[in-house]
C-alpha cells in the first residue's frame, strides 16, 4: 500500500515540543490576570510618583518664597529640616553649642543624623520685619547660588537648608560649619596664632576678593551685592580658608541698575501690621514686589526685638537699627527706635563694627545742610529727639578708649594723676576683653575722691577739653614758624573746629571728632568737591533728592559713603567695604581703635584716616601688623594699595572685584596709588594747599 503523502492543501502537522507547550500557556484566558497585575503596578508607580513630587515640591521652596521665582531662579531644592531634628542636632540649642550671636539670632553648631557638622542660625523673627527679611534674603540667595546653571563658589558659605514653622515662628537656617568661626573672632578678639602668618592673611584677602568677584560677576546674569562685608561675615574653615557668609542684607542688581532685596514676599500678619520691638509699627504693602515692601513704612523698625532676654545678649549683639522716614516736602519725621538694651550697652570698639544703620523708605531730600563730615550719622539722626545719638556713642567711646589707655606719664597736666589712677584701677579690675565693653568702668573706681572728681565731668567732655588744650599748645608753639607749620591738616582742622565751636557752643552739641571720622566718609576736605561730594556733604543734589533705594543698611565703618547718604547701591559699595576689610586684615585691628596714649595714637585711631596719612608720607608699610611673621613686603604693599584704591571717594574710580582679583593674583599689573593718596601730587592737585602746609 502506498504511503500517504500529505496533500499541499492539508495543514502540516505541528508536533508540540516542550517550548511550544509553554507558549500554549499564553492562552487568552491567561492574559487577564497578567494585565490586571501590570495595570495595578503601573497605577501604583504613578501614584507614588505624584506623591513624591508633591512632597518634594513642598520641601524645596518655602511658602513665602513662591513669588520669588520671578525674581531669581530658585530651582535647586533647599533641604527643609524639621525643628525637632535641628533641636536634637544642637542638643536643644544648648549654650555649649553656641558659636556666636548675630544681629538677628544666635548661631549653634550641631551634628545631623548623617554625621554632617552644621551651623544652625536660630533667627529672632518674631515680630521682626527685619529678621524676616534677612531670613528670606538668605534663602533666596542660597537658592540662586544653588541654581544649576551657576556653579557654586568655594568662597561663599553654603546654606544647606532651613526650617520654618507653620506660623512663621522659629525660623532657622542651616549652613556648612566653618570650624574656625569668624575672622572677627580669630583676628580681632582672640588674636589667633595662626593668623600671625602672612600667607594666611594674604590668603584671606584673596579669598574674600574671589567671593565678591563671584557674587558680582558669576552668580547669575545680574550682580549680587553682598551689602555687609565685614570681618564677622568672613568665616574660616579648619585650614583658615575664608568664605563669605551672611546674605541677610544682600541685593540683586537688576539689568536697569536698580537693586532689590533678594527676598520675595514677606509673610505678614493679616492686617499688614507687624509689631516690632521698641514699640514701633510697620505697615507693609503686602509685598507686590520686593522693592515696594517698605514703601508704606509708617514708622520705624528696630534691630533689637522682643522675646530675647537682654541678659542673654552681649552689648555687641545689639545692632542699632534706625530708620527715618522723610515726608515728601522733605521735612524729616524721623522716629528712631533704639532698644533699651542697646542704650544701656556700651559702644565698645567692637560694637562699632556692628552698629547697623538702616534708613527705610528714603525718599530723601534733606533740607538741612551739614558738614560733609557729619553725613554718616546725620543720615540716621535726621532731626527728632534722637539726633546725634550715634555721634554721642562714638564720642563717648573715644573718650573711654583714651581714658582707659592713658599712659602713666603726665601728658595733660593736672588730671594726669587721676588718669593714672583710673587706668591702674581699670586694669586691675577688668578683664582685658571685658573692659572695652564697659562704658561705666570709671564709676567702679575704688577711690571715692576720684569718683567724685570724675563724676563732676561728663565722660565725653574731659578728653575733648584736654585734647583741645594740647592742640592749642602745639599750635602756639608751631604757629610762629608758619601758618601751617608742621601740623597735620587734621590737627589744624581740629583746632579750627574747636575754636569755631567755642564761639557757637550753644548752637552745637557735637562735632569735634568730625575730622577724625573723615576717613569713614572718605571726606578729605572741603576744598575739593567733585561730582560725588554730595555724598560726603550730606547735601543731596536735586537730581538725587529722591532716592531709589527703599532700604539702606550697612555697618558703620564699612559702609560706602555714597550709600551712606541714600545713594545708589552698587557693586562699588562692596568694593569700598572690601577696602576697609583689607586694611583691618593687614593691620590686625578694628577700623576705630585707640591703642595707646591719645596724642601719639589718636591719629591712628581711625584706620582709614591713618592709612591716608601713611600714604601721603610714603610710609604705607607702617600700617602692617608688627606681629605678622614672614611678611612679604611686596604683597603687603600691593594689598594696601588695592585697599586705598577701593576707598576712593568716587565709586567709579574704584576698581571692580575682577580687576582686584587679577591684581592680587599677578594677572594684572600692580596698581599705582590713586592720586588722592599720592605722596607728591601734581601742583594742580585739589589738596595742594593742604599738602603744602605739612
Ligand atoms: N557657618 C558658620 N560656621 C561657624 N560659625 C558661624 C557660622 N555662621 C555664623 N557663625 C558664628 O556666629 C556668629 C554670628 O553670626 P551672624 O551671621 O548671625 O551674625 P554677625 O555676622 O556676627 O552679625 P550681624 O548679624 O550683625 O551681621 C559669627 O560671628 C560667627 O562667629
Amino acid at each position: 500500500m502506498p504511503s500517504r503523502q500529505p496533500s499541499p492543501a492539508e495543514p502540516p502537522v505541528i508536533h508540540h515540543n516542550h517550548r511550544s507547550s509553554r507558549l500554549g500557556l499564553l492562552h487568552p484566558s491567561h492574559f487577564i490576570p497578567l494585565l490586571t497585575a501590570a495595570s495595578v503596578s503601573l497605577s501604583l508607580v504613578f501614584i507614588i510618583a505624584i506623591l513624591y513630587r508633591k512632597l518634594t515640591r513642598k520641601r524645596t521652596a518655602p511658602a513665602p518664597l513662591s513669588d520669588q521665582q520671578n525674581l531669581s531662579p530658585t530651582k535647586q531644592p533647599l533641604r527643609h529640616f524639621s525643628y525637632s531634628l535641628l533641636c536634637r542636632a544642637t542638643s536643644s540649642f544648648s549654650a555649649s553649642n553656641r558659636l556666636g550671636q548675630g544681629g538677628f539670632g544666635s548661631v549653634y553648631q550641631g551634628v545631623l543624623p548623617s554625621g554632617q557638622s552644621v551651623a544652625v542660625k536660630l533667627m529672632d523673627t518674631a515680630g521682626s520685619l527685619q529678621g524676616e527679611r534677612e531670613f528670606q534674603n538668605e534663602l533666596s540667595l542660597a537658592s540662586r547660588i544653588n541654581e544649576k546653571a551657576f556653579s557654586k563658589s568655594p568662597f561663599v558659605v553654603s546654606i544647606l537648608g532651613y526650617s520654618s514653622g507653620k506660623r512663621g515662628q522659629r525660623k532657622l537656617l542651616v549652613y556648612e560649619l566653618m570650624s574656625n568661626g569668624s575672622l572677627q573672632g580669630k583676628l580681632l578678639d582672640q588674636k589667633c596664632a595662626e593668623l600671625l602668618n602672612w600667607d594666611k592673611r594674604f590668603r584671606i584677602v584673596l579669598d574674600v576678593a574671589k567671593a565678591l568677584e563671584y557674587l558680582h560677576f558669576m552668580c547669575g546674569t545680574t550682580p549680587v551685592i553682598h551689602g555687609d562685608v565685614k570681618p564677622s561675615n568672613v568665616l574660616l574653615d579648619g585650614h583658615f580658608n575664608a568664605k563669605l557668609g551672611d546674605f541677610g542684607l544682600s541685593k540683586i542688581m537688576e539689568d536697569n541698575g536698580e537693586d532689590y532685596d533678594v527676598r520675595g514676599l514677606v509673610e505678614l500678619e493679616s492686617d499688614d501690621r507687624v509689631h516690632c520691638g521698641g514699640g514701633c509699627k510697620v505697615k507693609v504693602n503686602g509685598g507686590e514686589d520686593a522693592g515696594s515692601i517698605m514703601e508704606e513704612t509708617e514708622s520705624v523698625a528696630t534691630g533689637c526685638e522682643e522675646g530675647m532676654p537682654l541678659a542673654d545678649r552681649s552689648p555687641e549683639s545689639f545692632p542699632r537699627t534706625l530708620n527715618a522716614e522723610v515726608s515728601p516736602d522733605t521735612t524729616v519725621v524721623a522716629e528712631a527706635s533704639l532698644s533699651e538694651g542697646y542704650e544701656k550697652a556700651s559702644l565698645s570698639e567692637s560694637c562699632m563694627d556692628k552698629v547697623s544703620v538702616e534708613s527705610v523708605n528714603r525718599r530723601v531730600g534733606r533740607k538741612r545742610s551739614g558738614s560733609g563730615r557729619d553725613w554718616w550719622w546725620k543720615q540716621e539722626n535726621v532731626g527728632g529727639s534722637n539726633s546725634g545719638r550715634v555721634k554721642d556713642y562714638v564720642m563717648e567711646w573715644i573718650g573711654n578708649e583714651i581714658k582707659k589707655e592713658r599712659p602713666k606719664c603726665a601728658w595733660v597736666g593736672s588730671s594726669s594723676s587721676m588718669a593714672d589712677a583710673s587706668s591702674t584701677s581699670l586694669n586691675a579690675k577688668i578683664e582685658p576683653n571685658e573692659h572695652v565693653k564697659r562704658l561705666d568702668w570709671w564709676v567702679s573706681l575704688d577711690d571715692d575722691k576720684l569718683r567724685r572728681k570724675e563724676k563732676s565731668r561728663k565722660p565725653r567732655e574731659w578728653w575733648r577739653e584736654e585734647f583741645c588744650e594740647e592742640l592749642a599748645k602745639k599750635k602756639k608753639k608751631k604757629g610762629a614758624k608758619s601758618s601751617g607749620g608742621g601740623e597735620m591738616w587734621w590737627q589744624r582742622d581740629e583746632v579750627f573746629v574747636l575754636e569755631r565751636r567755642k564761639k557757637r557752643r550753644s548752637r552745637s552739641r557735637f562735632g569735634s571728632i568730625d575730622w577724625w571720622l573723615d576717613g569713614l566718609s572718605g571726606d578729605l576736605g572741603s576744598g575739593h568737591r567733585n561730582s560725588h561730594d554730595w555724598a560726603a556733604s550730606g547735601d543731596i543734589p536735586k537730581s538725587c533728592g529722591i532716592s531709589s533705594t527703599p532700604s539702606m543698611r550697612g555697618t558703620v565703618c564699612y559702609i560706602a559713603p555714597e550709600y551712606g547718604v541714600g545713594g545708589q547701591l552698587s557693586e562699588k559699595c562692596d568694593v569700598y567695604s572690601y577696602g576697609v576689610l583689607v586694611l583691618v586684615v593687614l593691620s590686625g585691628r578694628r577700623p576705630l581703635q585707640v591703642m595707646a596714649s591719645p596724642m601719639s595714637e589718636f591719629e591712628r585711631a581711625n584706620l582709614i584716616s591713618w592709612a591716608r596719612q601713611l600714604a601721603y608720607n610714603g610710609k604705607l608699610l607702617d600700617l602692617v601688623d608688627p606681629t605678622i611673621q614672614s611678611l612679604d613686603r611686596e604683597q603687603a604693599l600691593l594689598c594696601i594699595t588695592i585697599a586705598l584704591l577701593c576707598l576712593q571717594r568716587s565709586p567709579s574710580k574704584r576698581p571692580n572685584m575682577k580687576e582686584i582679583v587679577e591684581m592680587l593674583t599677578g594677572v594684572a599689573e600692580p596698581p599705582h596709588l590713586p592720586l588722592e593718596f599720592s605722596p607728591s601730587p601734581p601742583s594742580n592737585f585739589p589738596f595742594n594747599s593742604r599738602k603744602k602746609t605739612r
